[in-house]
């Protein structure tokens, strides 16, 4: 009998991770963002999905019906089903880890390009504004020595945790339901970082960085309230996901002067509306969700969701699977 099976490649995939799929099994790309008859069509008989960036929600689910694997190409896995994967017993895989450092940079390039007013004053010699000396009303806001508070504190935060202590001289906070063990799981931040409450980190924090999942506990966690409890004249980034913030919210805060700018690489709706007030507002530098979008980054976490999905198929714990369950 033959092993060979049906993978659905629903996002672009480099030539030779792809030549590993179609090595070993049957394989139909369509990326349903510009071809979705083909990617309907292809759903019925598939075994695997592998992809990123689309909604697999139960009506997708519903139409496929041999499904046993989803490999994600993104650690994040708010564009699936969570609790129908567990119910139909589909195993979900991601790719942890191998972003971590390069997310980092992105969200570091965010609180310098914020502080030091990187984008505006750039625009300003570009458009021929330079004619004299920079005065105080161009004057920017240190980085070294201040404050960080994060908002989320797992893979991706502690990278940016080491950054900002270890680089910057930041004393960091961080805020999760659990706190970390330091000496086990974050050696190198001992002395560093500690754990406050919510309402505790936001009043000592000069730069307050989202790196949360989206999830029911934190979809528009980042509210009015919040925005209100930060130190007047903080700076905002989120490098985690648009949702977790209430957008007019951070708007009104902005607008208000409770905060002195924002630096955003995801939002609730991407690719970002044109009519959103976010993409020209003069104190947001905006990103196009480019967290982890460097050449090798993108390359490792295509090769690991494919090393995932041919583990999955041959019957293989894959390196990196999500517990649905605990969703
Ligand atoms: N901009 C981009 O391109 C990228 C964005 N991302 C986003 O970043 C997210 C984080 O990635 P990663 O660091 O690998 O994930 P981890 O799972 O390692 O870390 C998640 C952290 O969030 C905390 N957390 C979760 N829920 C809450 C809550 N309700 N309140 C407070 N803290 C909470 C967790 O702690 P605890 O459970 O103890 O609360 C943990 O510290 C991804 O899920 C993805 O959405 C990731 C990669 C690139
Ligand atoms: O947003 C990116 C991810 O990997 O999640």
């Amino acid at each position: 009998m033959s092993t060979r099976q049906n993978i659905l490649v629903f996002r672009e995939l480099p030539a030779d991770q792809l030549a590993r799929l179609q090595a070993a099994h049957s394989v139909t790309v369509a990326d349903p963002k510009t071809d979705r008859a083909a990617f309907d069509a292809a759903l019925p008989l598939a075994q695997a999905l592998i992809g990123s960036s689309f909604p697999i929600d139960a009506a997708v689910l519903e139409r496929a019906p041999a499904l046993k694997v989803i490999s994600s190409v993104s650690v994040g896995v708010d564009n699936y089903a969570l609790a129908e994967l567990h119910r139909r017993g589909i195993l979900l895989c991601h790719t942890p880890g191998v972003l971590d450092e390069t997310v980092a940079d992105t969200v570091f390039a965010l609180l310098m390009a914020t502080s030091r007013r990187v984008v505006e004053l750039s625009n300003l010699v570009r458009e021929g504004r330079w004619t004299r000396n920079i005065g105080e009303e161009f004057f920017g806001f240190d980085v070294h020595g201040k404050t960080l508070g994060l908002l989320g504190f797992g893979r991706i935060g502690q990278a940016i945790a080491r950054r900002a202590a270890l680089g910057f001289g930041m004393p960091v906070r961080y805020h999760t339901r659990r706190p970390v063990d330091l000496a086990v799981q974050a050696p190198a931040l001992l002395g560093h970082a500690e754990h406050r409450t919510l309402d505790a980190l936001l009043a000592e924090s000069d730069f307050v960085v989202a790196m949360l999942p989206l999830s029911d506990s934190t979809r528009g966690l980042i509210d009015a309230r919040l925005f209100s409890r930060m130190k007047p004249g903080a700076i905002f980034i989120n490098g985690g996901r648009g949702a977790t913030v209430d957008e007019a919210a951070l708007l009104a805060a902005l607008d208000s002067g409770q905060l002195r700018a924002a630096g955003l690489d995801v939002f609730a709706k991407e690719p970002l509306p044109g009519e959103s007030p976010l993409r020209t507002h003069p104190r947001v530098t905006p990103l196009p969700h480019i967290g982890s979008a460097t050449h090798e980054t993108r390359y490792a976490m295509n090769r690991l969701a494919v090393d995932n999905l041919l583990a999955a198929l041959a019957g293989q714990r894959p390196a990196a699977v999500y517990d649905t369950a605990a969703a």
